[in-house]
């Protein structure tokens, strides 16, 4: 049988709007009520050193005032942690951040960086925050987050969402398809995230192992056009019939 796929529903981008003008508009708690009524299973924020969207505010408001279960994206660093121990959300999903860049390039270096991680991963799962690390679909990197204590990964996407043609697209499904599999095996929950659309998400919903979806950008997008609950309707539709083709096949 084929096991629940939940719907994260990333608002970051509702913020990078709103701070286009520096006012209050339009509010991602707002888009947070109505991800909630268009049936996301929670919602994903992601606190950046240098805030260019989602701001301490933000956090605040949305701990206090959302029913759905809280994501909150964040770096290693000693700012994000006493923020999170702050608030306690239900998840942090512990990203790689440059401030140069323009989105999440990659994912963690679990590998190299185990004595730092395996503190954050420590201090937050005794906080009871269930803790994830965003990490490209690479094996060794998943043997190191189970290795320092994390109960959870987060397949980056991107490289998938990005691959320009079919051969390079195949190619990279079957890594997430087999990092997912590691997953399992080695008794990680296993996410995905970053660049999925109505067109790319289907054969991620199909790998069974995946149990959670966190998406932001795209919706945000087609919510120009359709509205924000729409987009979100249309995009659940779109993992439920990637996850029926999987289990069929
Ligand atoms: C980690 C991640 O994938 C998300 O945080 C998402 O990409 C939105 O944030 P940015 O666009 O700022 O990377
Ligand atoms: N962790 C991935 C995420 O939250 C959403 O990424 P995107 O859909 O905004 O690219």
């Amino acid at each position: 049988m084929s096991r629940y796929l939940r719907l994260g529903v990333n608002i970051d981008h509702v913020a990078t709007i709103r701070n286009a003008r520096g006012g209050p508009h339009p509010d991602p708690l707002r888009a947070a009520a109505l991800a909630a009524a268009a049936g996301a299973d929670g919602i994903t924020a992601h606190l950046r050193e240098d805030r260019r969207h989602i701001t301490d505010d933000d956090i605040e408001r949305l701990m206090r005032s959302i029913d759905l279960p809280l994501n909150l994206e964040m770096a290693a660093t000693e700012e994000m942690l006493a923020i999170a121990l702050r608030h306690r959300p239900h998840a942090c999903c512990i990203v790689p951040e440059r401030r140069q860049e323009r989105t999440t390039e990659g994912g963690l270096d679990v590998a190299g960086n185990r004595g730092h991680l395996r503190r954050f991963a420590q201090a937050l799962g005794a906080a009871g925050v269930r803790v994830s690390l965003f990490v490209a679909p690479d094996p060794a990197q998943l043997d190191a987050a189970r290795d320092i204590g994390a109960p959870v990964v987060e397949l980056h996407t991107g490289a998938y969402g990005d691959a320009e043609d079919g051969a390079a697209r195949a190619a990279e499904l079957e890594r997430l398809r087999a990092a997912a599999a590691h997953a399992e095996t080695i008794g990680l929950e296993c996410h995905a995230g970053h660049g999925l659309t109505y067109g790319n998400v289907g054969p991620v919903a199909a790998i069974p192992t995946v149990v959670e979806l966190n998406i932001g950008h795209y919706l945000v997008g087609e919510a120009v056009f359709v509205g924000f609950e729409a987009s979100i309707r249309r995009m659940r539709e779109l993992m439920d019939a990637g996850r029926a083709a999987g289990a069929a096949a």
